[in-house]
């Protein structure tokens, strides 16, 4: 192997030569001016390179830096290392002759000498292993057994502390180090450490702006997640009732409020399974964040993977903006699944696979967003039998019925009616500034014995009709049949379609797809009776 001037006599190093002339051989001259104008331009080229270095460029740029100095001067090997918890110099750029391996980076304890100088900051020189001193007889043994036979080795520093080491050095052949060289060495191990120092500066801000922008886009999403709740003005009334059936309700909500289990709550429509899931909730460590709902009944077959999931702009025919899902959107709260029974199968896998991996993927996009969300799911159906006709996946429903409350029917806690009735036709008069001062005894009993399909929402509604009636201060209010009786029947076709369709629905549960569903009944596609529904402002659920 040939060696340049530059490296292989120390009596050509700068201080020893005049500026010009002199009396040297000229070809040696020659040789060594022209060397040294290579390293001097690759040393002016290097240091414009790297004070327009990004954070994204800087690794590949110090990898190429540190080849072309080792081939400029003729070196074998280059290595950067960088300092993990105090303990270890960590490998994280390396250049070398195709025939060798990288240095691995090395454990301080194994390389006690050699580490101690680099973390006082001093520079390592040896031209070959005798020159070491005797107590780096460790760093001896490795630099026989894995090279380097000659090595410079120069501290790396950001903001004055020690972060690494950057390393030339030779395994074929020994080399001495020239003064001269070693501070231009210097002077680019230094001009690595403040391009490294810019470059975790400029991460370190461009990180705490995606925080910035994360914490932003989480609140926007609450905000307008909070403004749609407030305009469907469902607000938190308090549970209303003491009978034996909703007192043990309420202890079970107690018992599992402050975990984060998944909560399954069943019971016929207009039981309060809703109020419940509100009041899980609020009592949980997670209840000052809005909690998040998805009625899975309400939305098109179509549109529910995108809700729960999200969408990047463009991910179907429609998607004309991005949209996070509900899972993102209830990220560090809890996700209220209503009416999961009506959920589509493939979107039950869908769920499932998320609720066990704890992320989910947009429609579109590639990218796994991770969530910690506490689910509670709801149903008026009987999942064990939707499970044995194949509507419903088992292991879904192992995955939330963690912990299931049953929602107690009207008609078996009648002691809570008085107290329910009372407490409505207080929130009506307000609303409507009618007072009304007392109710009648034989409409009290009726309502009582009434049975009550559509349970406290059929019930409220009734009072709310019996207050939009009233004129006086004594309230009359019937059971739903004999207040049917009383009113004039629209002769509208619109109503009667109505009426037709919460007919059927109530035939079938609240059920729209599948076998003997609503839409089967009705000889109609699912899509259009959604729609239809969606114009008689008829939930699945049943409204009367
Ligand atoms: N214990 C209660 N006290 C006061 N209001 C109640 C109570 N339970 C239910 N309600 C009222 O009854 C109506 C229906 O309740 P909710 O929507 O929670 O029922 P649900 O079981 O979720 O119905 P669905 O299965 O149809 O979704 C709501 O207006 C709710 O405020």
């Amino acid at each position: 192997m040939t060696h340049s001037a530059l490296h292989v006599t120390e009596e050509l190093c700068e201080e020893k030569l005049p500026i010009q002339g002199g009396p040297y051989p000229s070809a040696t001259l020659s040789s060594y001016l022209d060397d040294r104008l290579r390293f001097e331009m690759l040393m002016t080229e290097l240091s414009t390179q790297f004070a327009g270095v990004t954070s994204a460029s800087i690794d590949e740029k110090t990898v190429c830096a540190q080849k072309r100095i080792a081939e400029t001067l003729e070196l074998d090997r280059s290595t950067l290392v960088q300092l993990r918890d105090n303990e270890r110099f960590v490998l994280t750029h390396s250049w070398q002759l195709p025939d060798l391996k990288p240095f691995p980076g090395f454990a301080i304890k194994d390389l006690p000498w050699m580490a101690n100088e680099i973390l006082c900051g001093e520079t390592v020189c040896f031209a070959s292993i005798d020159d070491l001193p005797a107590e780096a007889y460790m760093e001896k043994e490795v630099a026989r057994r894995f090279g380097p036979r000659s090595n410079a080795t120069f501290p790396l520093r950001v903001g004055g502390k020690v972060i690494g080491a950057l390393a030339f050095g030779t395994v074929h052949h020994e080399r001495v180090w020239p003064e001269t060289l070693i501070t231009r060495l210097k002077f680019f191990v230094e001009m690595i450490g403040s391009a490294l120092a810019r470059t975790r500066a400029e991460d370190d801000t461009k990180k705490a702006l995606e925080e910035v922008q994360r914490l932003r886009d989480q609140l926007q999403r609450e905000n307008i997640y909070l403004q749609q709740e407030v305009k469907s003005a469902r607000g938190h009334r308090g549970l209303i009732g003491n009978s034996t059936a909703l007192r043990k309700v309420l202890e079970q909500v107690d018992q599992v409020a402050g975990t984060n289990s998944s909560v399954l709550l069943c019971g016929e429509t207009g039981t309060g399974k809703e109020l419940i899931a509100s009041a899980i909730h609020e009592l949980s460590p997670r209840g000052k964040r809005p909690m998040v709902r998805l009625n899975c009944a309400a939305i098109p077959e179509t549109l529910i993977e995108s809700e729960l999931f999200g969408r990047e702009k463009g991910a179907y025919t429609g998607a004309l903006s991005r949209q996070a899902g509900r899972f993102e959107v209830a990220h560090g709260s809890t996700l209220f699944l209503d009416e999961i029974g009506e959920l589509p199968l493939d979107v039950q896998s869908k769920l499932l696979r998320a609720l066990q991996e704890k992320q989910v993927e947009r429609l579109g996009s590639s990218k796994s967003i991770s969530f910690d969300v506490r689910i509670v799911a709801a149903t008026n159906r009987h999942l064990e039998t939707e499970i044995r006709e194949k509507r419903f996946r088992s292991d879904l429903f192992y995955r939330l019925n963690v912990f299931p409350i049953h929602m107690p029917a009207l008609r078996d806690r009648i002691e809570d009616i008085p107290l329910l009735v009372e407490a409505f036709v207080h929130e009506f008069s307000k609303s409507f500034g009618k007072p009304i001062e007392s109710i009648d005894k034989d409409c009290m009993q009726a309502l009582q014995m009434y049975r009550w399909p559509g349970n406290i929402r059929e019930l409220r509604n009734t009072v709310e009709r019996a207050m939009i009636l009233a004129n006086g201060p004594r309230l009359r209010i019937y059971p739903p049949s004999s207040a049917l009786g009383e009113l004039t029947h629209s002769m509208l076709l619109s109503d009667a379609e109505r009426g037709h369709l919460r007919n059927v629905l109530e035939i079938t549960g609240g059920r729209i797809r599948g076998k003997g569903g609503a839409a089967e009944l009705l000889g109609l596609k699912p899509t259009t009776l959604d729609s239809m529904l969606v114009r008689h402002g008829i939930t699945s659920k049943l409204e009367h």
